[in-house]
């Protein structure tokens, strides 16, 4: 039996940060990975997406120009973009499982199982560890129900070696709009049949109402209130969707992008006395589960912050300085959140619901694309909103626009330093840039 310091399940962003750090101090390590190394953000998630999303991205941005400079906008050709994906993403697997290495990490592949309270089994192997770290993040959801075999999901998607002339997406969230932005950019009739009557319910109503708005005018048709009844398939490989409504949809492909659930069945989780529920695994205060050896860390915890790779990132480097001998609750910084749809929509800190509710707070919205046009590459109907606390310090943000994601991560260390106005004027930015006009203009509502 092999015995180590540490052992994390899974090689996500989860794990492999805090891993490298006890690595380096010295501590034996290993990570159990039944996939591919590196885990959904690299492989299957935040990479691949972003580089597909980069040719709709920059015709979105020519778009802005029709009639005034740009006449014609370039198609994208789909299977050259998707070899160009396998060219970049496939490698970075392998790339980081070397890197690890280097760094005198064990990889074990094969699924892991508790089978008591201290022993991992991987592929009939047992080993020990004095810690363990659960970090095997969450898989797609499966609707119940009838035909939910023939609906792909956003690993289907990131593979399309052929776009389809039609997809229907089943939810209106993160996945669906930002993978409906980029087929439709790429040629498909896209169909968005949500079960609310809202889209990307995390954000500011207005302006995730505003990126539906957009993407209505790009051809892009949505469905509200309407809740998916059964899928069935047709002689000539088309899919029929109903709703219990009495709506149906024809179409040649079908996503189920109705959420995430997390990994924790055949973990052993009950012979290991970790506590679990249906969002995940229970952690207390410094991410240690009911078992005092067991951690957890990533999209596999239930809990109320964003489950994003920053926030994974962020809790593997808190345990892994737990591990050497920290002692303080975990404290996370304000969490920005972004949808890459076409527009942007980014937030960060409270949100403009919240301060609706708070008679302390102060809401401004600046429309910085109007102000801007020069800057903007023509998008001017980019807006902020900030939200101030009784102090005049900015305690939330929310922008639609298409250079929100940048812009939000300056944002964040406004909050994050409760900048006042002259800490803001202080500073030189480059200048015409985003942030260097916009900082100054947000510095005039502070204190
Ligand atoms: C399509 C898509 C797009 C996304 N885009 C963004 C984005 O733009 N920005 C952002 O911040 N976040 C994004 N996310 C979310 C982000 O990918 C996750 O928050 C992040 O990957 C969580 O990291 P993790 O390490 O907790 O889990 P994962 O990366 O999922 O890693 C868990 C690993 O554990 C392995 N595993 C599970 N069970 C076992 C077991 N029993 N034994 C061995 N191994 C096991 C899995 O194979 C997996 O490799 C996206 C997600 C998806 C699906
Ligand atoms: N940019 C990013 O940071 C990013 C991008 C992609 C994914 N992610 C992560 O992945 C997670 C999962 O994304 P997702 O888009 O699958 O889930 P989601 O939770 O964002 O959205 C799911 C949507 O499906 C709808 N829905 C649920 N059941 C339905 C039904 N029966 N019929 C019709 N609609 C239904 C919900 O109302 C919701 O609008 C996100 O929560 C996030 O953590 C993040």
């Amino acid at each position: 039996m092999d015995n180590y310091d540490v052992i994390f399940i899974g090689s996500g962003h989860a794990a492999w940060h805090g891993a490298q750090t006890l690595s380096r101090a010295g501590k034996k390590v290993a990570l159990v990975e039944e996939n591919k190394v590196a885990g959904t953000c690299t492989n299957f998630g935040c990479n691949a997406k972003i580089l597909l999303d980069g040719p709709a991205e920059l015709i979105h941005h020519l778009h802005h120009y029709h009639g005034i400079g740009i006449d014609e906008t370039p198609n994208i050709i789909w299977p050259e973009l998707m070899a160009y994906k396998h060219k970049v993403i496939d490698p970075l697997s392998e790339g980081l499982a070397h890197m690890l290495s280097v760094d005198g990490i064990d990889i074990i592949s094969g699924h892991a199982k508790f089978t008591d309270v201290k022993t991992l089994m991987v592929n009939d192997i047992t080993y020990q560890a004095d810690k363990f770290v659960i970090a095997t993040g969450q898989k797609p959801a499966k609707l119940p129900i009838p035909g939910n075999e023939l609906l792909h999901d956003s690993t289907d998607f990131l593979e399309l070696s052929e776009m389809p002339h039609s997809i229907v997406f089943i939810g209106a969230g993160y996945i669906a709009m930002e993978f409906a932005s980029i087929a439709r950019a790429a040629g498909s009739e896209v169909t968005i049949v949500e079960y609310s009557d809202h889209a990307l319910s995390g954000f500011d109503s207005e302006y995730s109402q505003e990126v539906v708005r957009d993407m209505i005018n790009r051809g892009i048709k949505f469905d509200f209130n309407q809740r998916v009844s059964q899928v069935i398939s047709t002689e000539n490989n088309q899919y029929i969707l109903e709703t219990a409504q009495g709506k149906k949809y024809t179409t040649e492909y079908v996503m189920d992008t109705t959420g995430r659930t997390p990994n924790i069945e055949n973990l052993g989780l009950d012979a290991a006395n970790v506590e679990y529920n249906n969002h995940g695994v229970v952690v207390n205060d410094y991410l240690q589960t009911s078992n005092v050896n067991i951690y957890a860390s990533g999209d596999v915890i239930d809990k109320l912050i964003p489950r994003l790779t920053p926030t994974a990132t962020f809790e593997s480097n808190y345990i892994a300085r737990i591990l050497l001998g920290d002692s303080n609750p975990i404290k996370y910084p304000v969490v920005p959140s972004v949808a890459f749809t076409l527009p942007r929509l980014a937030q960060v800190g409270v949100t403009v619901g919240m301060a609706k509710n708070d008679k302390q707070l102060k809401i401004y919205e600046i429309p910085y694309g109007k102000l801007m046009r020069f800057q903007t590459l023509n998008d001017e109907n980019a807006k902020i909103k900030i939200i101030l606390n009784k102090d005049k310090r900015l305690v939330g943000a929310s922008i639609i626009g298409d250079f929100a994601p940048e812009i939000i991560n300056d944002l964040v260390q406004v909050i994050n330093h409760q900048y006042t106005s002259e800490d803001i004027q202080n500073q030189i930015f480059a200048f015409p840039t985003h942030s260097g006009i916009l900082l100054p203009m947000i510095a005039q509502y502070l204190a």
